[in-house]
């Protein structure tokens, strides 16, 4: 409101030059509306609140049911005729999305998506999310909040933040594509069997493992340095590059195996939890998973919990609300307190192991349960990109500790 009608239009032109100076801005958008996600409320945020502020003829379609983005970016969305892809829901939505644009990617670039050992080509359009979920963890990851005129105005101005994806196989069988965590033991029967609680009872595991993986090498940064992904983040930027000149390499000297990345180790033993994270996984509170995860620095954290009493089982997850990582003895300290280790106590009687269970869990790839146990993972580096710029640092003037920004 501005009661000065030329002041108002100075504004008006101000604001459109700036925006005709941003090159990266998308022009035509494809949108997906999942009317059921989170509260039911998709359609209504994206036409009361971002709507309006889109220009003119992008394509907006309600999906009909589960796995109808996926599918119409599978095969029949024109996509050469769109700067970007957007969807309005929650975590779910935003894996249809990426089922399909990855997919699609490939098989346009005749690579097979099946082969494991294929490096996939990145996507070029750019993807949205308008949070309308009910948990929107990966829009909280990328935007560092979770509000819908935020996202959009991200859009608008056509920000862009790459991304790292996980590709899951059994054998040369495709599964999934991961953006967020892999878990196997505790988070896959989170999701399994959360409401007859046998989570509560890790003792009655005896899950015995092999993990292999490739540890990361030559690049910066290590999940206990203390540096968290943010807007601009140096880490992901170097490793970025380093691993596409590194792939590059590889294009021009066929012959070279993958001698170079390092030898690959193995571990066996009894696990209570095998997890992948390839993000924090934070959302305003817990501080996530793997505190110091980078969206895209062509890495994955593996965090494997070897069998342990409940007692220290349920540490391990509290700390995960603190804000340093693992090894934080603040909290250490804090659970020395005779009152608390009462509490736990009584919480790990009132559940005790059942030696009935099964030894096998299942996996749990971003909320989805996956059928099949011995899985090869594969980190695409910066495989995609989104309509955001990361988790920026508050400003001073969101400092209302500091006399002077009030
Ligand atoms: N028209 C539809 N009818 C039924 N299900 C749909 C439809 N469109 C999408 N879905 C499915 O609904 C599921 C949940 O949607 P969405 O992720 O938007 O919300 P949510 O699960 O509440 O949020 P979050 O994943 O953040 O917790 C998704 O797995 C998606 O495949």
């Amino acid at each position: 409101m501005c009661p000065d009608e030329a002041l108002c239009q100075r504004w008006v032109s101000s604001i459109r030059e700036q925006l005709n100076a941003i090159a990266s801005r998308p022009k035509r958008l494809l949108v997906y509306i999942n009317p059921y996600g989170g509260k039911r409320q998709g359609k209504h945020i994206y036409e009361q609140k971002v709507a309006p502020l889109f220009a003119q003829g992008h394509l907006h379609t309600l999906t009909e049911y589960a796995n109808y983005a996926r599918d119409h970016l599978k095969t029949e969305a024109e996509l050469k005729t769109f700067d970007g892809v957007v969807c309005v829901g929650g975590d779910g939505m935003f894996s249809e999305i990426i089922h399909g644009l990855i997919w699609r990617t490939q098989i346009d670039g005749g690579v097979d998506p099946n082969c494991p050992e294929e490096s996939l080509l990145p996507c070029s359009l750019r993807i949205g999310i308008i949070p309308a979920g009910s948990t929107d963890c990966i829009c909280f990851a990328t935007v560092g909040t979770n509000d819908p005129v935020t996202s959009a105005l991200h859009i608008i101005v056509g920000d862009s933040q790459p991304m790292d994806v996980c590709s899951v196989h059994h054998n040369n069988t495709f599964l999934r594509y991961s953006v967020s965590l892999l878990g196997y033991g505790f988070y896959g029967d989170v999701l399994t069997d959360s409401e007859r609680k046998r989570w509560m009872g890790p003792a009655r595991y005896d899950l015995s493992g092999t993990v292999s993986y490739l540890p990361a090498r030559g690049i910066v940064g290590t999940p206990r340095d203390a540096a968290r992904c943010r807007s601009g983040c140096v880490v992901c930027q170097h490793n970025g590059q380093l691993l596409s000149e590194k792939a590059e390499r590889y294009k021009v000297d066929e012959a070279s195996d993958n001698e170079s990345d390092g030898e690959w180790r193995t571990i066996r033993g009894k696990f209570l939890a095998i997890n992948a994270a390839s993000m924090s996984c934070a959302c305003p509170l817990p501080q996530g998973l793997s505190h110091f995860a980078h969206l895209a620095d062509g890495t994955t954290d593996l965090i494997l919990v070897r069998k342990c009493s409940r007692f220290n089982f349920l540490r391990h997850l509290l700390r995960h609300t603190s804000k340093d990582d693992q090894s934080d003895s603040d909290l250490e300290l804090d659970l020395q307190e005779h009152g608390k280790r009462q509490i736990f106590s009584q919480i790990c009687r009132d559940h005790p192991a059942c030696s009935c269970a099964p030894a096998y869990s299942s996996w749990n790839c971003d909320g989805e349960i996956l059928t099949h146990t011995a899985i090869d993972v594969r980190v695409h580096c910066q495989l995609i990109k989104l309509f955001a710029r990361g988790i920026e640092e508050p400003t001073v003037f969101e400092d209302l500790t500091n006399p002077c920004a009030i």
